[in-house]
Parts: C-alpha cells; sequence; structure tokens
C-alpha cells in the first residue's frame, strides 16, 4: 500500500485536491454574494477532492511507468525502478485511478466531467510524448496544476470556472517556472533519454531565465487577486510571504545555479501561496 502511494506522490495528490476544495470554496463566496440561490453540496465538494486526488495519482502512476528508463539514472529509488511494483501493476493502477476519476467527476456535472476526462488525456499524452518536448510539456504541466481552481470552480458551472481564471493563470505561470527548473536539474538523465526539452535545446542558464521570467511574472500578478476584490488583505500579507520564497527560488537558480534547491523552494512557494489563498477567501 505504501508503496503505492508513493507512485501516486500522495503529497502532490493532496496538495492538488486542496487546491480544487479551494476552488470551491472561493467561487461560491463570490457566486453567493451575487445570489442568494447559490448553495454548496458538501457532497460535490468531497467529490471534487476526490476526483483531483485520484486523477493526479493517475497521472503520477502513468508518468513513471513511462519514465523507467529515465528514473532508473535519475531516481532510482522510485517504487517502479526500485522493483516495489512492476511496470504491469503501475500501469493497471493507474488506469484504474483514471476511469474512478472520470466516473466521479461526472457525478458532479457534465462540465467537471469533462475537465477530469481532457485533464487525463493531457496527462497520458504528457507522459507519453508531451514531456519530451521543448515547452510543451511544461506548459501541460503548468495547465493541469492550475486548473485544479478551475475544476473546484465547475462544481457551479462556467460561472464558477470563469470565478476562477485569476488563479488559475498565477498557479499556471508558477508551475512552469518550476518544471522548467526540473528540466533543468533533470537535464543528464533526460538527455541519454533523447528528450527535447527546453535546458537541452536553449542551454541550462538560458533556461534557467525563462523559468525565472514566468517566476517574477507570477510573483508580479499575485496582487491582482485581491485588487479585484476576489481575495482580502490577509490574502495580501501571506501571498507577499510566498513572493519572497518565489525570489529565493529564482535567486537559487540564476545565483547558484542550483536547480534541485530552487525546484524545493518553488514548490515551498506555492504551498505558501495555496495558503494564502485559504487565508484571504
Ligand atoms: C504567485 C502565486 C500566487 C502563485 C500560485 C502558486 C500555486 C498556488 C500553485 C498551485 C500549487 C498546486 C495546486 C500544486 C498541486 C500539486 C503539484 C505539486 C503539481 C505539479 O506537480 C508536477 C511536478 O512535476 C511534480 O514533481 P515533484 O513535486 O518533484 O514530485
Ligand atoms: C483537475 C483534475 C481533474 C486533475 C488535475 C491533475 C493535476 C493537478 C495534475 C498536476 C500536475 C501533475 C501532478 C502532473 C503529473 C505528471 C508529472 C508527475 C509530471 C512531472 O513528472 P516528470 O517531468 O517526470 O518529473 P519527475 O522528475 O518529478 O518525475
Ligand atoms: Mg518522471
Amino acid at each position: 500500500m505504501k508503496a503505492y502511494l508513493e507512485l501516486m506522490r500522495a503529497g502532490n495528490c493532496a496538495m492538488a485536491a486542496f487546491a480544487g476544495l479551494i476552488g470551491v470554496l472561493i467561487a461560491y463566496n463570490i457566486l453567493s454574494s451575487a445570489s442568494p440561490y447559490v448553495s454548496l453540496s458538501l457532497f460535490d465538494t468531497s467529490l471534487i477532492f476526490a476526483v483531483v486526488f485520484l486523477v493526479t495519482g493517475a497521472g503520477n502512476g502513468l508518468n513513471d511507468y513511462f519514465d523507467i528508463e529515465i528514473d532508473k539514472v535519475n531516481k532510482p529509488s522510485r517504487p517502479i525502478p526500485s522493483g516495489k511494483i512492476s511496470l504491469k501493476s503501475a500501469l493497471y493502477f493507474s488506469l484504474l485511478l483514471f476511469i474512478t476519476g472520470i466516473a466521479l467527476a461526472f457525478l458532479v456535472n457534465p462540465l467537471c466531467g469533462i475537465i477530469a476526462l481532457f485533464n487525463s488525456i493531457v496527462l497520458i499524452l504528457y507522459a507519453q510524448s508531451l514531456k519530451r518536448t521543448p515547452f510543451f510539456g511544461n506548459a501541460s504541466v503548468g495547465y493541469l496544476t492550475g486548473s485544479t481552481f478551475l475544476f473546484g470552480g465547475a462544481v457551479f458551472g462556467m460561472s464558477g470556472l470563469q470565478a476562477l481564471l485569476v488563479l488559475f493563470f498565477l498557479a499556471t505561470l508558477a508551475t512552469i517556472a518550476r518544471e522548467i527548473v526540473k528540466d533543468v536539474e533533470d537535464i543528464e538523465g533526460d538527455k541519454k533519454d533523447g528528450a527535447r526539452t527546453l535546458p537541452i535545446l536553449v542551454g541550462a542558464k538560458k533556461a534557467s531565465y525563462v523559468a525565472a521570467a514566468f517566476g517574477f511574472t507570477a510573483m508580479l500578478a499575485s496582487p491582482v487577486p485581491y485588487m479585484q476584490s476576489i481575495l482580502n488583505e490577509k490574502y495580501l500579507f501571506v501571498v507577499g510571504i510566498a513572493d519572497i520564497f518565489f525570489l529565493v527560488a529564482v535567486y537559487q537558480i540564476l545565483g547558484k545555479k542550483d536547480a534541485a534547491r530552487s525546484s524545493k523552494m518553488f514548490k515551498f512557494a506555492m504551498l505558501f501561496a495555496l495558503i494564502s489563498f485559504i487565508v484571504g477567501a
């Protein structure tokens, strides 16, 4: 069981699922202030959490299934290269998670079902091929991560989804920055695998500047939810702390050329940004 939670990267699944919950909460706050007829269903909210957890876990599992050769070099302790889970078990487990997550999403409403189905297709394409293409892989993971907010808002239909567009763009920009940094970190294993990632195409230094540009843009845009009265001043204070961690992450990759530490700092900043959304809702 522990190996399967590790294959799913349960920590990431929980982080993504909480982002879905935040999407529900913020969309409810916005829509209910405009109309007294908007109601929050705890059952649908729990389904949102479950769907994001399952589909994210499916994507992580399938990613490791296709990454077996890279991970033998980059991450030999992962469940499949270390032998804890066989390739076939990992594939069947991931497919089961995808099917369960999509089915539960359609139980909420057709819009959530369509998003879960589309995201599952993107995750499969990413694991199969997109991740080895310059920038498209990074953009896919950026979209998928940002879509967790849209998915939560979609519990109220298109109006709920639209209410979360700003948070979608912030999360997408920050994630693209981190994904490029991770590709800088993985450059040796990716080269052996014949992947054509941005750092392999343009060099680690230029790719680091591109990552920094995405990180800075996310930081500079972070006050927008407050300026648009989507989130309150408590958000502004906590996201200010997240922005400091984003700055440190950018310094780590540009100043120290330490991609591993930069990646960890980006993730820590994203966690703080998630907290700022909860605090400021
Ligand atoms: C400036 C600002 C306010 C930015 C927003 C940042 C934000 C809230 C980002 C969303 C975080 C989120 C929903 C994360 C979900 C889980 C996750 C880490 C997804 C991306 O994971 C893919 C990554 O490649 C996994 O690698 P690793 O973490 O090394 O296992
Ligand atoms: C909203 C719904 C229904 C689903 C969202 C699904 C989500 C949140 C996906 C988030 C992004 C994610 C977890 C993508 C999975 C693919 C993945 C693990 C990318 C990173 O893999 P690699 O590029 O191989 O890097 P590693 O070195 O970490 O393996
Ligand atoms: Mg991988």
